[in-house]
């Protein structure tokens, strides 16, 4: 017998597919059942393509999916079994809530009635949707609207969930509910999930592995923690930077930076690469003043300062004083 864990595990070799001029080249990775892969990149770079080809709405040009022991490929999307959770909902403007959410039960057949009980059931589990069974999508508020989408999925009884940008459509504090309710839904549901994001926050909160798409290509993939701390280049630390991305030109020499700090590289031109938030302040760093602050929660405020003729922002507690000096704890040098 297929364990539940082998079951749900989802395998890409090789795959190739196209819409229009556009192409998706040579998709490979391999998730292990329940794993949750976040799928990061630019606009246009093929994530929409991506969750497309797997759900079987993109036909592949060459390559293979599996799930489980299936090859799926070949089977058509409603054979897959697939969830998909699209970025605007996919909702029926003139069925209710009861019924958006029971609708893979009732084009299953059930009574409507049935349908009803099932969907109110799954209500309990979402909060704050038992509140709004009855409305049409037009009269919900997002945070429903996509509990509602999220919800389906569940009584569509999927074995791979897909999700395109889940939280775009959210106002700031939405939005953090919505993220925490969305690691509750994925993991309570455990099957293999692979979600478009376009916030890294996003990104890294949700998944145990995470994917960099660019121009249709893997430019970094594996997992989380250790592609945000070990980005192979800048396109991808950028990606992975949710504040931004301080960049400074220098040079090593006889293995030191601006003729203080050692560092353990070949000397030439460089890239010195650091987030606004993995800073330190220290009296051992780099100096500047501080030219414009803002706040950004009750403790700690952004920076932005001059260095050397290039502006950086930097994530420091609120009463750090105008001058100050500063170490980056994460930094990454990329060679020119
Ligand atoms: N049906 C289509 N016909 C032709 N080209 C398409 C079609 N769908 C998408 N494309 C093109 O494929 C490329 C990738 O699109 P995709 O929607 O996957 O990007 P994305 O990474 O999801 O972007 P975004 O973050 O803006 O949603 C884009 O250049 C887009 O214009």
């Amino acid at each position: 017998m297929i364990s539940t864990a082998n079951k749900y595990a989802l395998k890409l070799e090789d795959v190739c597919s196209h819409v229009g001029t556009f192409e998706l080249k040579n998709i490979s990775f391999e998730l292990g059942g329940g794993d949750v892969l976040s799928v990061l990149g630019p606009s246009g770079s093929g994530k929409t393509v991506l969750l497309r080809t797997i759900a079987g709405l993109i036909k592949l040009d060459s390559g293979k999916i599996l799930l489980g022991s299936h090859r799926i490929d070949d089977y058509s999307p409603k054979d897959r079994k697939v969830g998909f959770v699209f970025q605007n909902y996919a909702l029926f403007p003139h069925l209710d809530s009861k019924l958006n959410l029971g609708f893979p039960l009732y084009i299953r057949g059930k009574k409507k009635k049935e349908v009803y009980v099932e969907a109110t059931n799954v209500a309990q589990e979402l909060d704050g949707l038992p509140n709004y069974l009855e409305f049409k999508p037009s009269e919900l508020p997002e945070g429903m609207k996509q509990l509602i989408a999220l919800g389906r999925e569940k009584l569509n009884e999927c074995n791979l969930l897909l999700l395109d940008e889940p939280l775009s459509q959210l106002d700031r504090k939405l939005h953090i509910e919505m993220r925490t309710l969305l690691k509750k839904f994925i993991t309570d549901l455990s099957k293999t999930t692979v979600a478009v994001f376009s916030d890294p926050e996003d990104a890294i909160a949700l998944s145990n592995y995470i994917m960099i798409l660019d121009n249709g290509e893997i430019l970094q993939y594996g997992e989380t923690f250790e592609v945000y701390n070990n980005p192979i280049n800048i396109k991808v630390m950028e990606l992975l930077s949710r504040l931004g991305l301080n960049i400074i030109d220098l040079e090593i020499v006889g293995g030191k930076i601006f003729k203080t700090f050692s560092v353990n590289l070949p000397d030439g031109l460089y890239k010195l690469c650091f987030r606004p938030e993995e800073i330190e302040v220290s009296n051992k760093g780099l100096e500047v003043i501080s030219q414009k602050s803002y706040i950004y929660d009750s403790s700690r405020k952004i920076i932005e300062c001059d260095f050397k003729g290039q502006v950086l922002k930097l994530l420091v507690p609120k009463s750090t004083s105008q001058k100050f000096k500063f170490v980056p704890t994460n930094p990454k040098f990329f060679n020119l």
